[in-house]
């Protein structure tokens, strides 16, 4: 059983995130982990805060010499602007003179649609949104990297790995018929602005990003991950809760103005013809079974039918609008504008990075749960004998695996 659990405000001391049920053995660095911290603070249209403020790494436990030890790992990552905020979000009482005319403690009264200001307000009985938009924003989002990064790396050790990129940033979308990123392409991938795999949409994008910047407004996109080398069979159809669809499917809509999930191609599938809308069993020229098209992204009954597992997500444009969106004055009952700062004009990129983390840790746990162990050795161990056994239905055993590497999936299933 694999399990995590984040803490933290936006502007509190640090953030924490805590994974219990990784085995012994998984490599894990604290450079490891900064990596992926540092693709997420990467994208055209992130706001000032990504520029003054460092997110610094410190692994607290469940790591020695580089290697997991099968106990609960702890991360932290602290803000950097903590000094700036110690009074307004410390833990302790602070004397109300010390608060006294903080521009930072000036009671959030004007609370934003489409952020979690006004509901959080009436749930938790609060007379201002701080108390909630701390806990609210997306700032938490680095410590689900941070977890994910040792999700990603107990993948590693199998053969398994995650990518991320754009598909699409407002109306600018990627070809349909564009090619598919892989592992092998993350550099090229942080190298672009949007983290967009297809060069000229991505100069289309900036461009949506400026004039959106310029108008005053924010917005929205659309992210794929896309995860290689999975074994068939993670998963299962046998009850709602175990199908990796719908695994996957929440913890994509965990994610913060995350607001669609798509599997394989999705809401497009539904306007096609069933004819056009399988992947058809076939032989290749070597008689392995293979699947001509992967339009289901990889999942069928629940399950990873092996190789490539493909999911997108939506993220709606971000609430803090510059043109400040009409709103009511919770302290006054007068309409009023909502509280702006600054924000973020588009973040599609960022979100693309926390779902490919949140895409490991359920591929992580679901692998977990199949093939258990409590050190990597045991879990590759595991894996490899399933591999080495998997019926190959309806042809020649001896077709099951691939060229003789038992920790890579049959081809047929790629
Ligand atoms: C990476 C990332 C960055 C975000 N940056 C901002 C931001 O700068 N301003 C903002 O208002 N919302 C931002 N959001 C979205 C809010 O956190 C989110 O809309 C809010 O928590 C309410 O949740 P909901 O949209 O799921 O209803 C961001 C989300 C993500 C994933
Ligand atoms: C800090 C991060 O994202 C923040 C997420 C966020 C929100 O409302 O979700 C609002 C912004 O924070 P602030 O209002 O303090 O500028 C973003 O900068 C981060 O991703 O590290």
């Amino acid at each position: 059983m694999l399990r995590w659990l984040t803490s933290g405000e936006s502007h509190g001391k640090s953030l924490v995130g805590i994974i219990e049920g990784l085995p012994a053995g998984v490599e894990l660095t604290t450079e490891d982990i900064q990596e992926r911290l540092a693709r997420r603070r990467l994208g055209y249209g992130r706001g000032a805060r990504m520029k003054f403020e460092q997110d610094q790494v410190q692994i607290l436990g469940g790591v020695r010499h580089g290697l997991t030890m099968g106990g609960p790992v702890a991360i932290e990552v602290a803000n950097t602007e903590w000094p700036k905020w110690d009074k307004v979000m410390s833990a302790d009482p602070v004397d109300p003179t010390e608060l006294e005319g903080l521009a930072r403690n000036a009671p959030l009264t004007r609370p934003r649609p489409g952020h979690a200001d006004y509901t959080g307000m009436q749930k938790y009985g609060f007379s201002e949104a701080r108390p909630v938009l701390e806990r609210a924003s997306a700032r938490e989002t680095a410590t689900r990297v941070a977890l994910g990064a040792a999700a990603q790396k107990l993948l590693a050790g199998l053969g398994i790995s995650t990518v991320s990129h754009t598909t699409a940033v407002g109306t600018v979308g990627v070809p349909e018929a564009a090619a598919l990123p892989s592992a092998a392409d993350v550099d090229a991938l942080d190298a672009d602005p949007l983290r967009c795999f297809h060069p000229e949409t991505s100069q289309a994008m900036v461009a949506e990003v400026d004039a959106a910047h310029k108008a005053g407004e924010t917005l929205g996109g659309v992210v794929e991950v896309v995860v290689e080398g999975l074994p068939p069979g993670l998963g299962s159809y046998v009850h709602w809760d175990r199908r990796l669809d719908a695994r996957l499917a929440g913890a994509l809509m965990g994610i913060q103005a995350i607001k669609g999930v798509e599997v394989g191609d999705g809401f497009r599938t539904a306007a096609r013809r069933g004819s056009q809308a399988h992947d058809e069993i076939e032989r290749d020229a070597a008689g392995q079974v293979i699947r001509s098209t992967n339009r289901a992204g990889g999942i069928e009954g629940g399950m990873s039918i092996g190789g490539t597992v493909r999911v997108r997500a939506a993220m709606k444009p971000i609430a803090t609008v510059p043109r400040a969106l009409r709103t009511v004055d919770t302290a006054t009952g007068e309409p009023t504008t909502a509280h702006h700062q600054r924000s973020d004009v588009c973040a599609v990129p960022a979100a693309g990075v926390v779902a490919e983390a949140m895409v490991a840790l359920v591929i992580a746990e679901a692998v977990i749960e199949k093939f258990g162990g409590d050190s990597l050795a045991e879990l590759q161990r595991n894996l490899s004998s399933y591999l080495e056994n998997l019926p190959v239905l309806g042809g020649d055993p001896s077709l099951a695996g691939s060229d003789g590497d038992p920790l890579q999936p049959p081809a047929a299933m790629g």
